[in-house]
């Protein structure tokens, strides 16, 4: 496999208050990997960095096995919130990172058009977000990521806004893009089977800074399914997770004076 990101001795702080003291992070091309850590730690602050939004104040982004200094738009970015535009229709809201590109109408109309049927949207093309579900304002919003061209998509808790029945269907279509894509994602989410289900590998992000993160390769067989909790590997790891996620709550708990 070879390296699609990394991040070497980073360090980074807003203002005074330090979220990444020298972190490092390799993803290899085609992996999927969940991010997971306790709320407010720096998960977002990380995919703003990977994606350049914002710069490190020490230390290398590499893509591609290069520095890169200059990320913005090579990197497909879902936020926390959808972001959809309210007034544009889906398949304009999905078609705007090739409208920044520059291609024409046409040409955006045809590969939107051609797309949509993957994403389960070919019969909402002409729908504006608010008659969308919110398992469908999910996949219009991955779609446009995705339609950035980038072969790295970073999903910052696509599913947190979901019912659970929507929620696992979704995991299960992120699970079936990914394979068809050969796309390398991360993920970030809060919930530790969500985590385990859909990765290669889950990153535990832990301090305040975070500092080296605490990596474990998922060994549950492929394909997987809902009973692959079932799995003692599974019940292993989401076991060491949660010790992880756990004694690190208690530090923060001592630092505040618990
Ligand atoms: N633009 C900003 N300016 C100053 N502080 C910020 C800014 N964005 C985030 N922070 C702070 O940095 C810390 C990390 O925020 P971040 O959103 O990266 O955490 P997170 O792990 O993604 O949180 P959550 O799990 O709740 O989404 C938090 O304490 C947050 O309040």
């Amino acid at each position: 496999m070879r390296e699609k990101l990394a991040f070497s001795q980073v360090s980074f702080s807003y203002g005074d208050q330090p979220i990444l003291d020298r972190f490092g992070l390799e993803i290899q091309k085609g992996e999927l990997v969940s991010l997971i850590g306790p709320s407010g730690i720096g998960k977002s602050t990380l995919f703003q960095l990977a994606a350049g939004l914002l710069q490190p104040e020490h230390g290398v982004i590499r893509l591609d096995g290069q520095p890169a200094t200059k990320r913005l738009g090579q990197v497909g970015y879902m936020p926390q919130r959808d972001l959809l535009l309210a007034w544009r229709t889906v398949a304009e809201n999905a078609g705007l990172p090739l409208e920044i590109q520059g291609f024409s109408q046409r040409a955006i109309r045809e590969r939107v058009e051609q797309e949509l049927p993957r994403f389960g949207l070919a019969e909402w093309k002409d729908a504006y977000p608010e008659e969308l579900s919110g398992g469908m304002r999910q996949r219009v919003s991955f779609m446009r990521a995705l339609l950035t061209g980038a072969d790295l998509l970073l999903l910052d808790e696509p599913f947190s806004a979901l019912d659970g029945i929507t929620r696992m269907e979704m995991q299960e279509w992120l699970h079936s893009m990914w394979q068809q894509t050969g796309s390398t994602m991360l993920l970030i989410t809060h919930d530790i089977d969500e985590a385990i289900l859909l990765a290669d590998r889950v990153v535990v992000l832990l301090g305040a800074p975070i500092r080296q993160p605490v990596e474990l390769r998922v060994a549950v067989p492929r394909p997987r399914s809902m009973s692959s909790r079932n799995d003692p590997a599974f019940h292993a790891l989401r076991e060491e997770i949660w010790q992880l996620l756990r004694s690190s709550a208690h530090a923060v708990g001592e630092r505040r004076g618990g």
